[in-house]
């Protein structure tokens, strides 16, 4: 049978970023690069939105739809339907507000089950939120491979980020919401590494949680805003605990008592960031009739080829990612003593990918703007550094506030 997933629209589309001459870019999974498009579109909403409109910008530019309409784009990406995403804050506030409404759905269970390949901040949320309820609920975190067996009937949310950041390890989300639910655990889903990277399926999952980060894979830029999903049958009654005004039923009655609004608006907080939101809406048209399962097929090739590469020509550096490519996100992660100061000489000849202590090389692939040819010329350099030992230059030792 022919494969009908793929889509005619070509996955490498480089001429749509903006990318400075000479540098293969490698960290789209922290940060994604400029859609050349969006320059010119926030800098047309500041002067004929903002300027021009000014207040009226609320309605006659929709700046007030936009957290639930760019939340659609986002949902689509997700596998999640019409109705069921909506933008705002950053991803720590939603990881906050998703862990209070599950732990509202269970109030007889007092653990919150993550792993340790959790992004620290997911962490922190919970222990905060947990300190601040102070009623003697437990955070448990466990290693990675060991979250399905902890999987028991004391557990009231597992919350865990798909893709562990430092070594790109993958969960089986399906398998793992299954046993959740079988627990009778609520599920919530980091979607910071997933997102944009390969096919997500909300809806399959089951879960009833899932947030996410748009600056990453889905080149949102600095700052952009993060995303919240609340599975359909649950976003009328769950319980936001950050009752903001607009996420009021009516915020302009200006009603002194809260009343959530229906649906997933309900997880809407404060004012969106209107100019971020816009950056982030026009970076998300370059995903039109583009098919995730082709990106993902093609980033996978992008991966095993890089992976080949640097096995074959750097036998200094140890593998950290899995070697099952199903297993795995979009970033390749090698061990390597030296691993900051050869990522810094790296960087400098060009080739930016970024350190994860204590001794992580990670490396993005983002088929929309790389190609094998990329992966080979960065290859080439990374021989060189190491070869030749140029993270020795002591140049490359010190060390940057963000890394
Ligand atoms: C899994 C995960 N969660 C959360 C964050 C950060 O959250 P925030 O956007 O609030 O800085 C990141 C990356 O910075 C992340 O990788
Ligand atoms: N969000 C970031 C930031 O504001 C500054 C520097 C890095 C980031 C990141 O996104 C880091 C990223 N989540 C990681 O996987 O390490």
């Amino acid at each position: 049978m022919p494969d009908t997933r793929h889509a005619p629209t070509p996955i490498l589309c480089k001429d749509l970023f903006h990318l400075p001459d000479g540098v293969i870019y490698l960290d789209g999974n922290s940060l994604g690069p400029l859609p050349k498009s969006v320059a010119a579109r926030t800098q047309s909403m500041l002067t004929d939105e903002w300027g021009d409109l000014l207040i009226r910008g609320w309605n006659k530019a929709d700046w007030f739809g936009q957290p639930g309409r760019v939340g659609d784009v986002v949902g689509a990406l997700i596998g999640a339907p019409v109705g069921s995403v909506v933008m705002g804050d950053t991803l720590s506030i939603k990881v906050y507000q998703a862990l209070a409404a599950a732990l509202a759905l269970r109030p007889d269970r007092k653990v919150v089950l993550s792993d340790s390949g959790n992004f620290p901040t997911d962490l922190y949320m919970a222990r905060g939120l947990l300190e601040m309820l102070g009623q003697g609920h437990e955070l448990r975190v466990v290693a990675p491979e060991e979250v399905a067996g902890a999987m028991d009937d004391t557990v009231a949310a597992a919350m865990l980020t798909e893709v562990d950041y430092r070594t790109g390890r993958r969960h089986d989300m399906a398998a793992i919401t299954r046993k959740a639910h079988d627990a009778g655990a609520v599920m919530i889903w980091d979607l910071a590494h997933s997102a944009g990277a390969f096919p997500v399926d909300m809806t399959a999952s089951n879960a009833e949680f899932a947030v996410g980060c748009t600056y990453k894979y889905l080149n949102g830029g600095p700052g952009a805003p993060a995303f919240i999903y609340v599975r359909p049958d649950l976003s009328d009654t769950v319980r936001p605990a950050l009752q903001g005004w607009m996420g009021h039923n009516a915020p302009f009655a200006f009603d002194l008592d809260y009343a959530p609004a229906g649906g997933i608006e309900r997880m809407r907080v404060g004012t969106p960031p209107v100019i971020q939101m816009t950056a982030l809406e026009e970076a998300l048209k370059i995903w039109d009739g583009v098919s995730m399962h082709a990106v993902r097929d093609a980033a996978v090739a992008l991966m095993e080829q890089f992976i080949e590469e640097v096995e074959a020509r750097c036998p200094q550096l140890t593998l950290a990612s899995p070697r099952d490519p199903a297993q795995r996100g979009s970033q390749v992660s090698f061990r390597f003593a030296e691993g900051y100061a050869a990522m810094q000489a790296l960087i400098d000849r060009g080739v930016i990918g970024d350190f994860r202590a204590p001794d992580i090389m990670r490396f993005g692939f983002t088929p929309l703007y790389l190609d094998a040819g990329d992966v080979t010329a960065a290859v080439d350099v990374l021989d060189d550094v190491l070869s030749n030992e140029l993270w020795r230059d002591e140049k490359y030792r010190a060390k940057a506030r963000v890394t």
